[in-house]
């Protein structure tokens, strides 16, 4: 095949093109890239003396734990505390234990800094110390640390501390263990409450990422976090809908939600947590505000949608109000006071699954919204333009789950797309099966669990439609970005991981590539066939000079290419960066580099050819003037 590659940018490649999308689904948030280390941590939500009240939770060495509905709580949004009563007659530790998400990753030499709240809910005379440790599943103590307790102390008090491990563990089957000494503490009765243990953090941040997590993420260079949602925006009900309100301030008064993934959201991370991250990532948020349907059915009548309206006025100015909005002198409250960037609000998530009130719903919001921030764009979550909206959405949001092949045949989606200036965001997109008639069904029905290298490249091959059209396309984000390994509501995801191990899929490598692999302007070339096999795209990083093709061959046999480019001086060598593999292998916990991306050296020039193996996605990089 030859391809002509002009020597003339057709248009500007916006800078936000390559991004992630978040939402805590598959505990891609509490117990994944949220760093607390502790499940089930302040017992929210759950029912005193049902089954997951002390979830994560076991007593050690005899004592008898319970939670229970505190006659003074820590605070209104932490109702429930762990009531543990110390036996007579027992040596050793006596106390409880947390066994973590799945587990606990303890390093040696590591420092975990955490705290908890504790009262004695009648007053003893009892003095003394607890010991706070890590232990490994056969008991050994990984590291510890005592803190002093007082049979005074009937109102709640926090104690922090922090362990520095001084072993390595066989696994990550570990748990964080408060304990008393059965002698001396023998009969005593003490409530404990919001329970926390910190590994250390992406940027040290208090109440931040955990750092293999966010590390890998960064890595990809996204330039776009989507959040909150994704499903986990909207609630079951209306009451149940993510309050970006409940989710800011000190964590004692943050009450958690049920999420839409099945398990209680701590909220810990929270708006705040989000747009800090943002910043330590590089990225602009694309937030969303909840639209007023819940996933459960529920759609808020017109003439009800003040307050909704009003608590997304909010939730925009805790972003970028200044101090003349409470919100906004709350963020400085915080730490700070100059508003975070902002461009894009998301009405909304999958609309399309209640079109027939987003007629008014949206012109409700969008109209409110942008007499409010009329700098501000916002992105419509229906299909496009049906049904027809008003005002017309400057933006929409569109998503894709489909097949490898889907993806192999669809990256002109949006060349035949009218010019009319409303632009696009692919927010969520992935192969996810291999089934095209039953996309979203178990893997016993070709559903994915980890990404492979057939559907990496597919990706690939739709994504270098994305660059083509980013006239249109601004931006673009794989879902799901992360999920635990094996407790998920969804596979494949970007990006797996357990308790201490973070595994990079096939899709992962693909996002990286075309992330850290941008240009700012598109460079025409030859059009691939649009039937064909072998798609790429031509962009140019005017700071380098570099130009950058982009190559996926999806077909099952290599592809000669030969490049005549129009430019006047190229380097006569560059590099190319490629993933392949077996077209059905992945990644994955037992094999977590089997594929990776692979750089070596080619020739290049006015006129050079590159052969691009089956099932393969390239990048080629040099210089051109
Ligand atoms: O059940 S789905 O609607 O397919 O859920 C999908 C779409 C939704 O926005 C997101 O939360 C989820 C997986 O990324």
């Amino acid at each position: 095949q030859t391809i002509s590659v002009s020597s003339t940018a057709s248009h500007p490649i916006p800078t936000t093109l390559w991004g992630f999308m978040f939402e805590d689904i598959s505990h891609s948030g509490d117990g994944g890239l949220y760093g607390e280390l502790l499940q089930n941590r302040a017992f929210q939500l759950v029912t005193p003396g049902s089954g997951n009240a002390l979830n994560s939770w076991s007593a050690v060495n005899g004592a008898t734990i319970s939670v229970i509905r505190e006659s003074t709580p820590i605070s209104t949004a932490l109702p429930n505390a762990l009531h543990v009563v110390i036996p007579t007659g027992r040596n050793g530790g006596v106390g409880f234990a947390n066994a973590g998400f799945s587990g606990i990753a303890v390093t040696s030499g590591t420092t975990y800094t955490g705290s908890f709240f504790y009262r004695f809910p009648a007053s003893s005379g009892f003095r003394g110390s607890a010991t706070v440790s890590l232990q490994s599943s056969s008991g050994s103590t990984l590291g510890d640390t005592t803190v002093s307790l007082s049979g005074a102390q009937t109102s709640w008090a926090q104690v922090s501390f922090s362990i520095r491990a001084n072993s390595t563990p066989g696994d990550l089957n570990n748990r964080f263990v408060i304990t008393l000494d059965g002698g001396s503490a023998a009969g005593q009765t003490i409530n404990f409450g919001l329970l926390s243990l910190f590994p250390p953090t992406f940027r040290n941040r208090q109440n931040g990422m955990r750092n293999d997590i966010a590390s890998a993420l960064a890595e990809v260079g996204p330039s776009f976090w989507r959040f909150p949602g994704g499903n986990n925006l909207e609630g079951g009900t209306v009451d149940q809908r993510w309050q970006w309100n409940a989710t800011v301030g000190p964590l004692q008064n943050r009450a958690g939600r049920q999420g839409d993934w099945g398990y209680i959201n701590t909220d810990g991370l929270g708006l705040f947590e989000y747009l800090l991250w943002c910043e330590d990532l590089g990225a602009e948020p694309i937030m969303a505000v909840w639209s007023g349907f819940a996933l459960g059915g529920t759609s808020v009548a017109q003439n009800q949608l003040g307050p909704f309206i009003q608590q997304s006025i909010d939730q925009i100015n805790f972003v970028i109000g200044d101090d003349s909005t409470e919100p906004g002198r709350l963020r400085a409250s915080l730490g700070h006071p100059d508003p975070f960037k902002l461009t894009y609000v998301e009405i909304g998530n999958e609309d399309f699954f209640a079109a027939n009130t987003y007629t008014f719903r949206w012109t409700t919001y969008a109209n409110a919204l942008k007499n409010a921030f009329p700098q501000l764009h916002f992105i419509a979550t229906t299909n496009v333009n049906s049904p027809v909206l008003t005002p017309k959405p400057t933006e929409y949001d569109v998503h894709v789950y489909q097949t490898p092949t889907w993806f192999a045949q669809n990256s002109f989606f949006y060349d035949g797309f009218a010019r009319d200036g409303t632009h696009y965001f692919e927010g969520e997109y992935a192969a996810i099966s291999t089934n095209p008639n039953d996309i979203f069904g178990p893997p016993s029905d070709g559903r994915l669990i980890f990404p492979t290298v057939e559907s990496a490249a597919g990706e690939a091959a739709f994504m270098t439609g994305l660059e083509r059209n980013s006239d249109i396309v601004f931006a673009a984000s794989y879902a799901p970005l992360l999920g635990h390994v094996t407790n998920n509501q969804w596979t494949p995801n970007l990006v797996a991981f357990d308790a201490g191990n973070v595994y990079r899929s096939t899709s992962f490598y693909v996002q990286k590539l075309f992330s850290q692999n941008r240009g700012d302007q598109y460079i025409p070339s030859t059009l691939p066939s649009s039937t064909g096999t072998v798609f790429w795209s031509v962009v140019r990083k005017t700071s380098t000079g570099q130009l950058i093709i982009k190559i996926s061959n999806t077909g099952s046999s290599a592809a000669r290419l030969t490049f005549n480019l129009a430019f006047n001086n190229v380097a006569t060598s560059g590099t190319a960066q490629v993933l392949t593999g077996v077209p059905t292998s992945s990644n994955t916990p037992q094999n977590p580099n089997l594929i990776t991306p692979q750089t070596s050296n080619i020739s290049t020039g006015k006129s050079f050819t590159y052969n691009a193996p089956a099932v393969s996605v390239n990048v080629l990089t040099f210089g051109a003037s």
